[in-house]
């Protein structure tokens, strides 16, 4: 770098560092999903983040890096930032020890003196002109608009990065832009809604006719969180031909506090209507999606006399996915005709160890290949590219499904060898057709509740099933999460996928002892990501059960580590 060049990037880092001081007491970590805290006290961790997309677009060569701010389910008063690597995924872990110091550095010349040093362990090639671009996105949040302000201020510290602010968006839409952008493809908030809409059309044009009973109704609820994907489903709606989806908590002024008493966390924790639903909206299909979006959970009021919800949670979600994509495999692949090549596809199912284990067992009993992962969608995501076809959820609702590129080539060969020979009235152009759409319509770079909800839509159509055929897929064992507070939650370690406790190691068979006592007894405890927490968790063949068996392990978490 030219020495003048180089005392103006040192300049304007020092300044910039200057303007957002950090409060004192405030220690930010990146965790698994960024860094959150009140969206007052966020300015400094988001400038610093600005600073840190930058750097990550200039190392990798310019390709465009994402910014969302959002704090997701969490209260309208928190706010976070997280970075989104480009290929739309998140970024990549082993720039996290950085991005915690970059947070953390006390004042700016610490800052700048911790720049400098990465720069140079890292080989980033500073100082050049357009050598960076980044994509914001922020939520609904009264705190978004000030925190994008200190996320550009960020990011112009660095000579050369250009920021684009895409607007308020779900975080979904944020990460595809990114990957769409680096791949070269339109990447616009109407492209994303055109390939939506686009490719629900086409599923819905693969619906045999008079296939499967006619169980499927056209009317769904949603409950929008008060956040940004109900305000995004609501410009689309008029568009979903077959759907008649009406919106609640949509995030229209005046309609409730964004995951105040909704929302998808709140449905999934609660087992309860969300605010604006109530026993009259018994037997009709109901969605609810998160704050920022990303995360999906159906369910169905139980009776009119209670509040209660039949829960549809991620589990469920991925084995109506995995379902309907084994049939169509099977379609492409067994068809009797010798003179069709059969196409090889490793098809895989990624969960973490709070799926229910009944989904679990299910998955498994149809033949299909299940992994684990830790917490944390990074895990799950980076597994699930190592398939032909990977599916990931948690239970929490946040998934979708990746495909390989080259297994899409292969779908593509196959459907064009079909289409040349004016094969396509067969069952396998047909498996084939919607295997593609099915690609387009499911976000490819992360969880997406509104592609996960035509995906959904689309397949309950196609199949012509009720909530309740999808309902009893088979019935979730009863579970039970508690928190514990203690001193240090990071004495715990963990492995096996977090399901086993390796220190301290009188933890692990205390836990053992304990489960031994129940049918079907299952408990883990892990450090949380995102909170101050040990979190417990377990399962039971009743719900008496499983509540006996997550106190019994939180007392001596207690016991051990409070
Ligand atoms: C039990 C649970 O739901 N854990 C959540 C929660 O992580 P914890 O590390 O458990 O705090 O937040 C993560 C980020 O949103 C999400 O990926 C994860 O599933
Ligand atoms: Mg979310």
């Amino acid at each position: 770098m030219a020495a003048n060049t180089e005392q103006e990037q040192r300049r304007r880092l020092l300044a910039v560092a200057t303007r957002f001081p950090l409060p004192s007491g405030c220690r930010f970590s990146y965790g698994t999903a960024g860094f959150r805290a009140d969206g007052a006290t966020m300015a400094p961790a988001v400038c610093r983040a600005g600073i840190l997309a930058a750097l990550r677009s200039v190392k990798l060569a310019g390709a465009a890096v994402g910014i969302v701010i959002t704090a997701s389910h969490n209260p309208v008063a928190d706010n976070g930032v997280k970075i989104a690597d480009p290929d739309g995924g998140m970024m990549a872990q082993h720039w996290e020890p950085f991005a915690d110091a970059l947070a953390n550095a006390p004042d700016p010349d610490a800052l700048l003196h911790l720049v400098l040093q990465f720069v140079k362990d890292e080989s980033i090639p500073l100082g050049g002109q357009d050598t960076a671009q980044v994509l914001l996105g922020r939520d609904t949040r009264p705190t978004g608009g000030y925190l994008l302000d200190a996320a550009l201020q960020g990011i112009n510290a660095i000579i050369g990065a250009r920021a684009i602010d895409m607007g308020i968006l779900t975080t979904p839409q944020l990460h595809w832009m990114v990957r769409s952008k680096n791949k070269g493809i339109k990447a616009s908030e109407s492209d994303y809604f055109t390939q939506l809409i686009d490719s629900f059309r086409r599923m819905l044009e693969l619906v045999p006719k008079g296939k499967g009973g006619d169980e499927f109704t056209k009317k769904l609820f949603v409950d929008g969180a008060n956040g940004i994907g109900g305000l995004k489903l609501e410009q689309i709606k008029a568009e979903l031909s077959d759907l008649d989806v009406i919106v609640r908590n949509s995030g229209k002024e005046g309609e409730g506090i964004l995951n105040h008493m909704c929302g998808a966390d709140f449905v999934q924790k609660e087992r309860v209507t969300p605010h604006g639903f109530s026993p009259e909206d018994v037997g009709v299909r109901c969605a609810s999606l998160d704050g920022d979006a990303d995360r999906l959970v159906y369910f169905h009021v139980s009776s009119a006399s209670d509040n209660r919800v039949d829960l549809v949670d991620g589990d469920k979600i991925l084995s109506l996915f995995a379902l309907f994509i084994r049939e169509q495999l099977d379609f492409i692949n067994n068809n009797g005709d010798q003179a069709n090549k059969p196409l090889p596809a490793r098809l895989g199912i990624v969960q973490t160890a709070y799926a229910n284990g009944a989904s679990t067992q299910f998955l498994k009993s149809l033949g299909l290949e299940v992994v684990f992962t830790p917490t944390g969608v990074k895990y799950l995501h980076r597994k699930a590219l190592e398939y032909d076809i990977g599916i990931y959820f948690e239970a929490n609702g946040h998934g979708t499904v990746v495909f390989s590129e080259d297994f899409i080539s292969q779908l593509e060969a196959v459907s064009n060898e079909l289409s040349s020979h004016a094969d396509t009235g067969s069952a396998r152009y047909h498996a084939a057709m919607r295997l593609l759409a099915a690609s387009q319509l499911i976000n490819q770079a992360v969880g997406d509740a509104l592609s996960g909800l035509l995906l959904v839509e689309a397949i309950l159509l196609y199949k012509g099933w009720s909530f309740q055929n999808w309902c009893g897929l088979y019935s979730d064992l009863p579970s039970r999460q508690l928190k514990v507070k203690v001193m240090d939650r990071s004495a715990i370690v963990t492995t096996n996928a977090e399901t086993k406790v390796s220190q301290p190691t009188a933890l692990q068979e205390l836990i053992d002892m304990e489960t031994a006592n129940y049918a079907q007894g299952r408990c883990f405890v892990r450090p949380s990501g995102t909170e101050d927490v040990v979190r417990v968790y377990a399962e039971a063949s009743t719900q008496v059960e499983a509540d006996s068996l997550a106190k019994s392990v939180a007392h001596h978490v207690e016991r051990l580590l409070g």
